[in-house]
């Protein structure tokens, strides 16, 4: 004789019948999916399929100041960089309270003044995934909105900020 009790779904799951076939599915409360086995655990809340990772690739445009302790302290705009990264860091922080500000904008910036050759593009770096770029641009870039300007982020190269187009 079966009991209530071995007739109680785990919690967060529906019994449900198909339409087409008439046979008996379980339908996951939280997740919406379904399956044809009866489940013998609590429904999971996240779906483990359903990467909520974030995006695969993103599109960043970025300005970059280079200092005497860049890995590679020359540019187009400057043959032998000498600043310290202090002065980077304060030139960085300028730009991000002028474009913030309105005073100017991104690209204007990113076209005047960053030691990156992607100065050329306004400092657009097209889309990349994970693993393309050095790991704190990475970090801060997957981490943006589409549309934020980051904070002043330290890589090897030097002091950037990093605008996130797509
Ligand atoms: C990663 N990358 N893309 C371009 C680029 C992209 C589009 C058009 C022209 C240049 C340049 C670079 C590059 O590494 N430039 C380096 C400086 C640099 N270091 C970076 C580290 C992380 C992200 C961008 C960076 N850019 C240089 O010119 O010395």
């Amino acid at each position: 004789m079966s009991t209530s009790k071995e007739n109680t779904l785990p919690e967060g799951w529906e019994e449900r019948m198909s339409r087409s076939t008439g046979m008996v599915y379980y339908l996951n409360k939280h997740t919406k999916k379904s399956q044809w086995d009866m489940p013998t655990e609590t429904a999971p809340i996240v779906d483990e399929d359903n990467d909520n990772e974030g995006p695969s690739n993103v599109q960043c445009s970025h300005l970059l100041v280079k200092h005497a302790g860049s890995r590679r302290p020359s540019s187009w705009r400057e043959k032998n960089i000498t600043r310290t990264k202090e002065e980077a860091m304060d030139m960085i922080k300028e730009f991000r309270r002028q474009i913030i500000n309105k005073e100017t904008t991104f690209a204007e910036l990113a076209r005047t003044y960053s030691d990156c050759s992607s100065a050329k593009r306004d400092g657009d770096l097209g889309q990349f995934k994970k693993g393309q770029m050095q790991k704190p641009f990475e970090l801060v870039s997957f981490n943006l909105e589409v549309g934020q300007l980051s904070h002043p982020v330290d890589t090897d190269s030097g002091v950037h900020i990093i605008l996130r187009t797509a």
